[in-house]
């Protein structure tokens, strides 16, 4: 914290800067600086922003984002917490009816924060408006004793992230001021009417903030691991690659280089990705702030569709990092367990993965029907039912994947919107016969977003302003992305027609012969990372590559090498032993 304000970096910057990643397995007010933060900057209106905002920039305020219950997370219009307004008092009572509608899972809820804000169905006039978001103060700002009608604790140990202090939280006919519903976007007056938002969706924001920064986020997880598995594999010597010689680095293995070098082409893709989406965001927060909220949808989808491609191929990205340490890779003080299981949470918080790519793929069913209709649609997915470009590029050239990615794509929406009528003529009912297609729809919304990473990567590494030899690397690294994920969904492009076996398998060799022309490049690459050793902090990646005595002296700090003799033995081993069983 005293490093954000040596650097005047706003609270709600700070998760997009590498200060979180200071504490390994997570991090008691990641929430507050992320979540809380940014609800109150796009939530709060300019009044409440100037009673809230200076307290939590000076840490007086500590708040979480409490939205998620144990009986609903992905459904949040099922939320049960409720927010009845009195016209009497002008005040919301805030209420847990049923033992579902807890509060589960907010970040530093548990022990941390002292407010939230809370996520309750808004009632006024004896009619419910839905979700809506509330400030609310937790605990008193002195003691920190939780307030009268407010229950809090924590939720019990996790998979990873272990120093976050998860909570749980219950009302019980708890009221707070009229005046704490944030009312940037929808009011309730005094007489208890409701004023509606500009677009009824302005409530979810803050989840769409989020999911951009994790985006960004799982990119330098990435990198992390990438930096670590890169240096190790050019310290590690094993086996024999020729019988007799010398045993050579493990990273001269070509089942190495696949492992590791299409993941640090990925930590550009992811990133570059990032930007767009982070610019898009921008735009539309300021048109919002317009009063125009025409490119909302677009926004939510591609913000849906990247961070679940990007959770996804960091987590996956990590674990392979790990497998190449070998045994190393397992031991904590490599850092890479912890990189697992702080990176793996967000393939399900922000929106389960799953849930996330079947809003996409249902905008692509609709904006794929709107095209065929004639009908406007927006930029990203004009392509749909755009005529084809194939011809036009050299065969197998970048741009000529680029297209073939693209054809593909609109192609399974094609076929899929196909098989949804089918389904419909069969069931004669729209839901089921979109359950029926999930899987597909599923597949839909991966290939959209892949096509949407590898074009976004190509138009940087084309763009960018480096000098010649950086570039030439880069575009490398680029065409090892487009040729690996190629090789990955080969049977969508056989599919569609656009690559033919006999080009598949001149792709292939390509990507073999771009493995050994990277090599050389891998460790100057994740140098250019620039990770300091304590960010990284792991015995397998510092820059010096000391890996061995770094394992060693790691290991003398263990609490069972204090004594040479354990108490276990003396409590538990040594019966044993003289008990003759
Ligand atoms: C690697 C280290 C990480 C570090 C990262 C740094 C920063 C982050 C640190 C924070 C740490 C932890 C954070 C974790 C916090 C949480 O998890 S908070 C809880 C998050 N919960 C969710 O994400 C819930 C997911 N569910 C939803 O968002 C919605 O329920 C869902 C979108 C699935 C459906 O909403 P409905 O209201 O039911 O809507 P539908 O009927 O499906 O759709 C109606 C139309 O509305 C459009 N829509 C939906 N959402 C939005 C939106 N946000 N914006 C704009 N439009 C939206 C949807 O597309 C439909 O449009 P259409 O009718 O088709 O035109
Ligand atoms: C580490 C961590 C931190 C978190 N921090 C916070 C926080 O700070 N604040 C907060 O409010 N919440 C937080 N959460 C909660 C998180 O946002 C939810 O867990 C997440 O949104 C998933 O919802 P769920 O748990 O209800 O999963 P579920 O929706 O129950 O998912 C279970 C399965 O059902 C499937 N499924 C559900 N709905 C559909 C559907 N419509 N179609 C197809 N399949 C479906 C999913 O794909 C999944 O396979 C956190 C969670 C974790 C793990």
């Amino acid at each position: 914290m005293r490093k954000l304000a040596e650097h005047n970096i706003p609270l709600r910057e700070a998760s997009i800067t590498q200060v979180h990643s200071v504490l390994r397995d997570g991090n008691p007010l990641i929430v507050h600086t992320s979540m809380f933060a940014n609800a109150l900057a796009s939530l709060a209106n300019p009044k409440q922003q100037q009673q809230w905002v200076p307290l939590a920039e000076k840490n007086r305020i500590i708040g979480t984002y409490a939205q998620t219950e144990i009986g609903h997370g992905t459904f949040v219009r099922g939320l049960e917490t409720t927010a009845i307004f009195d016209p009497e008092t002008k005040e919301f009572v805030l209420h847990s009816p049923t033992i579902t509608s807890t509060k589960w899972w907010p970040g530093g809820l548990g022990k941390t924060a002292n407010a939230a804000i809370v996520m309750a169905q808004l009632y006024t006039q004896g009619k419910c408006y839905g979700p809506h978001p509330f400030f609310v103060q937790l605990r008193d700002f002195d003691t920190h004793h939780s307030l009268p009608g407010v229950i809090l604790g924590e939720i019990g140990p996790r998979l990873g992230i272990n120093s976050q202090d998860n909570g749980y939280l219950r009302f019980d006919h708890y009221r707070i001021p009229r005046t704490n519903m944030l009312m940037r976007h929808s009011q309730v007056l005094e007489d208890g009417s409701y004023v509606k938002p500009i677009h009824n969706k302005l409530s979810y924001g803050t989840m769409v903030w989020t999911r951009v920064a994790i985006v960004h986020s799982c990119s330098k997880k990435l990198a992390c691991a990438v930096t670590i598995a890169t240096r190790y594999s050019a310290v590690r010597h094993q086996s024999e690659l020729v019988p007799g010689k010398p045993e050579p680095q493990i990273l001269e293995y070509q089942t190495q280089q696949y492992k590791l070098l299409p993941h640090i082409a990925s930590v550009f893709a992811i990133l570059f990705s990032a930007s767009s989406v982070l610019r898009m965001q921008r735009n539309v927060a300021a048109s919002i702030s317009k009063g125009n909220v025409e490119l909302l949808p677009e926004l939510h989808i591609l913000s849906c569709a990247m961070k679940a491609l990007s959770s996804q191929d960091s987590t996956q990205g990590i674990e392979t990092c790990r497998l190449a340490c070998g045994g190393h890779g397992y031991i904590a003080s490599s850092g890479l367990p912890s990189l697992y299981t702080s990176t793996t949470c967000t393939i399900t918080y922000e929106g389960e993965n799953t849930v996330l790519l079947l809003q996409v793929a249902r905008y692509l069913i609709k904006s794929y029907r709107a095209g065929l209709e004639g009908l406007p649609v927006l930029p990203s997915v004009m392509y749909l039912t755009a005529p084809s470009a194939m011809h036009q590029s050299p065969p197998l050239s970048n741009q000529a994947l680029i297209e073939a990615f693209r054809i593909s794509s609109a192609n399974l929406v094609k076929e899929t919107e196909s098989r949804l009528c089918r389904q419909f003529n069969l069931e004669q009912n729209f839901h089921y016969a979109w359950n029926r297609c999930s899987v597909a729809l599923v597949h839909c919304a991966e290939l959209h977003s892949r096509y949407y990473m590898c074009e976004k990567f190509l138009s940087t590494v084309e763009s960018i302003r480096a000098s010649d030899r950086v570039r030439s690397v880069l575009q490398d690294l680029c065409r090892l992305y487009l040729i690996h994920h190629i090789t990955l969904n080969q049977g969508h492009f056989l599919r569609s027609g656009t690559l033919s076996g006999v080009d598949l398998s001149t792709l292939e060799e390509e990507m073999y012969e771009l493995l050994a022309k990277l090599r050389p490049q891998a460790v100057p690459l994740v140098d250019a990372f620039d990770f300091r050793d304590e960010l990284l902090g792991s015995t397998l990646g510092a820059w010096d590559g000391r890996v061995y005595e770094r394992l060693y002296e790691e290991a003398q700090k263990s609490p069972l090498n204090k004594t040479d003799v354990s108490k276990a033995y003396h409590k538990y081993l040594q019966p044993l032993m003289k008990s003759n069983l």
